[in-house]
C-alpha cells in the first residue's frame, strides 16, 4: 500500500499570507498565530514569508489570485474575520471569500489555506483567535505547511 502524507518542515519554501484588515482586533492575533506556526513548526525563514494586506475578506481572493499567478510562492494562507451583523451582508462576504479562495487554489494548483474565521459573534471570534478555541490562523498555516509537503510527493 502506498501512503502519501506530509510533515510540517518547509525550510526554503516560500509562503504568502493575505490578510484582511477588517476586525483587525482579532485578525492581528490570527496573523501572529500563522507566522508563529510557519517559523516554529515549519522552520520557515522570515525572508520567505510575504504578508499582503487588503481591506476586507471580500478582497482576499483577488490578492491571492495575483500572488498565485506570479508563481513565486509555494502556498498562500488567507487570514480574516467575518463577524455576522444585523443584515445578510455576512453571507455574501463570507461566501464570496470562501468560493474565491477555493477557486484560486484549484485554478493555480497551489495550496490556499483558509484562515478566515466566520462567526456569529465577537466572542466566538475572540475564542478562535488565540484563546480557548485555539488560533485558526495558526491552524491554517499548519495546513499550508502540510499541503506543501503533500503536493511535492504527488
Ligand atoms: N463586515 C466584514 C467585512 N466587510 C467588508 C468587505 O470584506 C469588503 O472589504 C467591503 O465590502 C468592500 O469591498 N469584511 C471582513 O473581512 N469582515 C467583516 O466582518
Ligand atoms: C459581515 C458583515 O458584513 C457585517 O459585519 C456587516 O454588519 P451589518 O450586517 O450589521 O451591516
Amino acid at each position: 500500500m502506498n501512503v502519501i502524507e506530509g510533515n510540517f518542515r518547509a525550510t526554503g519554501k516560500k509562503f504568502a499570507i493575505v490578510v484582511s484588515r477588517f476586525n483587525h482586533f482579532v485578525v492581528d492575533s490570527l496573523l501572529e498565530g500563522a507566522v508563529d506556526a510557519l517559523e516554529r513548526h515549519g522552520e520557515v525563514n522570515q525572508d520567505d514569508i510575504t504578508i499582503v494586506y487588503v481591506p476586507g475578506a471580500y478582497e482576499l481572493p483577488l490578492a491571492a489570485k495575483k500572488i498565485a499567478k506570479r508563481g513565486e510562492v509555494d502556498a498562500i494562507i488567507a487570514i480574516g474575520a467575518v463577524i455576522r451583523g444585523g443584515t445578510p451582508h455576512f453571507e455574501f462576504v463570507a461566501g464570496e471569500c470562501n468560493k474565491g479562495l477555493a477557486s484560486v487554489s484549484l485554478d493555480y494548483d497551489i495550496p490556499v489555506s483558509f484562515g478566515v474565521i466566520t462567526t456569529d459573534s465577537i466572542e466566538q471570534a475572540i475564542e478562535r483567535s488565540g484563546t480557548k478555541a485555539g488560533n485558526k490562523g495558526g491552524e491554517a498555516a499548519l495546513g499550508a505547511l502540510e499541503m506543501v509537503n503533500v503536493m511535492a510527493q504527488i
